[in-house]
Parts: C-alpha cells; structure tokens; sequence
C-alpha cells in the first residue's frame, strides 16, 4: 500500500518506520530540520534504522490511507490540508481523548479511527524507544466496516499489531478511560507509568480515578480497572505523552481527555475535578 503518515512524533516514527518494511511510506512533519535530519539518519528505532521518505506536510501528495499521528489540539490546523487529498484517500485518525470525530466528519470522508496503547519515547527528531508493546486497534466511523477490517490486515505484520474492532465506542472509551489515569497522574508527579502501580498513594488514587470514569462511561469498573492496570504494566518504563508534554511546556490533551468525561459525565466526578485543575495549573506555571 502507499501510506503517508502526518506527524512524526513519537506514534508517527513508531508506526511510519514498521509500516516502511511492507509498504511504500512518506512520512510528512512540519520542520525542514526534522525532515533533513530523518532523511540523512533514517528513524532510527532503538538504534535499528528505517528509511522512509520524508516531505513537509504543505507538499502533500495522495495517499491510498492518511495516518493522521498529530495531538489533538493541532488537528484543526492540518484540516485544510486533508480537504486537498480527501477524494481518494482513507484516513486513520490515531490520537488519545475524543473530540476530533465529529470534527473531522463533517469535513472528510472514509475516516478510520484507532487507539495505539504501545509505549512509545521520541529521542530526537529522527529517534524512539519503544517502551512497551501493545496493540493498535481500528474501527470505522460511519460502519464501513469493510474498510477497516481491509486496513488492519493490510498493516498487521510481526513488528506491529494491528486489530479491528467492530465496537468503535467501546474501543475508544475504554482508551479514554485508561488516559484519564496514566497520563494525568504521571504527568502530575513526574514519574514512569508504572509507579502508578507500585506507589501505594498513586495506585489508590488511580484506582478512584479509574472508578468515576467508568462511572460516566458506563463501563463495568472492576473491568475498567483492569485494563488501566495492564496498559500501565505494559508500558511501565514509559514516560506518558502527556507528561512530555509538560516538560515540553506544550498544551496538553487534558481537555480531550479527563475533560471530555468531564463533560460527558452525568455525575459528579470529584477526582477528576480536581486532577483536571491541577493539571491545568500545571500547564500555566
Ligand atoms: N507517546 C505515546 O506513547 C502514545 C501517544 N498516543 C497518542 O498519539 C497522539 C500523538 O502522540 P505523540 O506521538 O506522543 O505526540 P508528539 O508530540 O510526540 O508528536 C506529534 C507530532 O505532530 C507534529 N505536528 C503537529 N502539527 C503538525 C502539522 N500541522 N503538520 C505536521 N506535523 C505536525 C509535531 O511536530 P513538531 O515536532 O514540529 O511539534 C510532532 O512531531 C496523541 O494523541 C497521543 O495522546 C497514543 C499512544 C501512545
Ligand atoms: C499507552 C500510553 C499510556 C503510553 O504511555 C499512552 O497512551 C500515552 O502515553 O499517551
């Protein structure tokens, strides 16, 4: 397949370099330093090297399928430059929260979304670690399931796992759940994913975090729980995106996430209340 993957971040090298060993990848960032330096090193992850082709997104080309590996606060600004492509490509939106599928529906069409739980560190523009493996799971937005159950066949290899998922909102909630844990909490305290389970303070307040969301999600919480605990063991030795986001003094994706809920939720949610405000004070210092 020809693939062009937008956002070379810590998911976009991730997922442009183990798709190159099958396809034919462009991966497309926003920096001509970030692209000479993929360019002259390839991507090197956990030293193994990757060659792709590299371009600035503004030179876009068609694509058989778009992996959109930007945040969410940056989706809207590269929408216009989707809109270019959109007759004959099929996108895969891959980001954590929600709030960009309504968004980007009214805009496009043949849209796939996924969630990626695997632990991923950049090191330097053309640079990752992987720092736990995992799973990325798509799903289609207006039932094509066709496509989607095509695309994830295409994009399963050894190196990485691809899944379809015939339940979207499950899928996505149960991703939203588990961000709404980690990333704040680790963020919050400065620490690894994993010592959210091995500090005994952070565990009790993951685990009541992780109650009121499947509280306003209206998933079984004890199952909730769970997957909160083996996405956070699965990537224990990975600093959480939103935790880089803090010490790269970036917005972070906390309104797409605890906020999110937070607006979903019927009920009252204390703890997230409270850790979505901190985390707010946390940006703005
Ligand atoms: N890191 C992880 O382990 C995981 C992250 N996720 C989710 O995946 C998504 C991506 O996260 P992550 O890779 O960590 O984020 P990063 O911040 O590492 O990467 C985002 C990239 O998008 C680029 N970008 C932003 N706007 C544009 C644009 N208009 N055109 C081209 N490139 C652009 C940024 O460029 P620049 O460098 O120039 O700012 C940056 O390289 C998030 O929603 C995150 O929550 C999901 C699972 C795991
Ligand atoms: C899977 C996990 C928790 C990996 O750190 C993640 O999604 C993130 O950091 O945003």
């Amino acid at each position: 397949m020809n693939i062009g993957v937008i956002g070379l971040g810590s998911v976009g090298l991730f997922v442009a370099s183990q798709l190159s060993e099958s396809h034919n990848v462009t991966g497309y960032c926003r920096r001509d330093r970030q692209r000479q330096s993929i360019l002259k090193n390839g991507i090197l992850v956990d030293q193994k090297p990757f060659h792709i082709d590299v371009e600035l997104v503004e030179n876009i080309k068609k694509h058989d399928l778009l992996i959109i590996c930007v945040k969410q606060p940056h989706i809207d600004n590269l929408l216009p430059v989707l809109k270019e492509v959109s007759e004959t490509t099929t996108f895969l939106f891959l980001q954590n929260g929600l709030g960009h599928i309504e968004k980007v529906s009214v805009e496009l069409k043949n849209i796939l979304v996924g969630t990626c739980d695997y632990g991923i560190s950049k090191l330097e523009d053309h640079s990752i670690s992987l720092k736990g493996a995992g799973l990325i799971r798509i799903a289609s937005v207006a039932d094509n399931n066709d496509i989607a159950i095509r695309t994830a066949n295409q994009l399963s290899r050894d190196v990485i796992n691809v899944e379809f998922a015939s339940n979207l909102s499950q899928v996505l909630h149960e991703k939203l759940i588990v961000n709404s844990v980690i990333n704040p909490l680790t963020a919050l305290f400065e620490v690894k994913n994993g010592e959210i389970l091995t500090n005994d303070y952070l565990k009790d307040i993951a685990h009541q975090l992780s109650h009121e969301a499947a509280l306003a999600m209206k998933i079984d919480s004890n199952h909730a729980w769970s997957l909160v605990q083996k996405v956070a063991s699965q990537t224990k030795e990975n600093h959480s995106s939103m935790l880089k986001d803090i010490q790269q003094n970036k917005q972070t994706e906390i309104d797409y996430i605890n906020g999110f809920i937070l607006k979903q939720s019927q009920e009252t949610l204390p703890s997230h209340s409270l850790i979505y405000q901190l985390i707010k004070a946390k940006e703005n210092i």
